[in-house]
């Protein structure tokens, strides 16, 4: 079963666009302080299509011997099942426990290309597996009836990752829940919601920056749903909106390089935040003390 906060963790930049990975062990190590219970590197907000397959196998296995005693969850999505099939086998070389993997993209798949994207990637390697859920970004839903049919094919599909922001799909997925099946909400605002409904926890971006998802999902454990729903509503949200003000995810890169005090770079094409919205970003990180 996995539970808790997991984070999509930023790939932390040098002003020449290189991986910095002094900047990554600071990031673990706030992560670690924040209480997340997993490491999601080469996601969405990592900005996993920008680097060749040699430098995620290097990243993954970083994070992977730099873990801190937590669980990696490898971002091994590709438009090319060749590319994914090669990335699972390397995560179970480097002892990564959890492969995450979305549809492949820009050629449009139907259900048929679907299925067998997922099957050849989850076949290549006996290591646990997450399907992930993020139409917006991948351009097509999951739909329930293949998640329904990975799930009963094969033992390594361990849970969804749902990003779509779409309550009314969550709600009928969240019925899967098991001791051998978790589902995580993907968006930080619906986080309480989805725990409500009975997620198992969420991948929200926001742990990357701050220790307020943490601190909703105890409120929210322990029982306390009236602190869960003023963290949700008066720190997660305003925070969540603020650094999604310039395009995803630079406001997060923005976020932790000011915290830290790193003159981080933004790997093309990505552009740092204009003033305006690093001043936005700059009030809402001032609230959340
Ligand atoms: O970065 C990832 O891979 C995530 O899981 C977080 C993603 O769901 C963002 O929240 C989408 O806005």
């Amino acid at each position: 079963m996995y539970n808790g906060i997991v984070t999509p963790m930023l790939t932390p930049f040098n002003r020449a666009g290189e991986i910095d990975y002094d900047a990554t062990r600071l990031l673990i190590q706030d992560l670690k302080g924040y209480g997340v219970s997993g490491l999601f590197p080469m996601g969405s907000t990592g900005l996993f299509p920008m680097f060749s397959l040699e430098e995620r196998k290097k990243f993954l296995q970083f994070v992977s011997e730099n873990r801190n005693n937590l669980t990696v969850y490898a971002g091994v999505g590709s438009s090319s099942t060749q590319e994914s099939i090669e990335l699972s086998k390397f995560t179970e070389d480097v002892g990564i426990e959890v492969r995450v993997l979305m549809p492949t993209y820009y050629i449009k798949p139907d259900e048929e290309w679907m299925y067998k994207h997922f099957s050849e990637v989850i076949s290549a390697s006996s290591n646990d597996l997450f399907i992930y859920n993020i139409p917006q970004l991948a351009g097509s839903w999951v739909p329930e009836n293949v998640i329904k049919k990975l799930k009963s094919e094969f033992s390594q599909v361990k849970g969804i990752k749902d990003s779509s922001g779409d309550m009314r799909f969550f709600s009928r997925i969240v019925t899967l829940v098991s001791k051998d099946f978790s589902v995580f909400q993907g968006q930080d605002d619906l986080l309480l919601t989805s725990m409500a409904l009975g997620a198992n926890g969420g991948v929200c971006g926001l742990s990357n920056i701050s220790g307020s998802i943490v601190d909703l999902y105890k409120a929210f454990q322990s029982g306390d749903l009236k602190k869960s729903r003023e963290i949700q509503l008066n720190k997660v949200n305003p925070l969540m909106y603020a650094v999604n003000a310039p395009t995803f995810p630079s406001g997060y890169y923005y976020a932790f390089y000011k915290k830290h005090n790193i003159n981080g770079g933004y790997r093309s094409p990505m552009v740092q935040p204009s003033k305006e919205h690093s001043r936005v970003i700059d009030e809402a990180t001032s609230q959340q003390i």
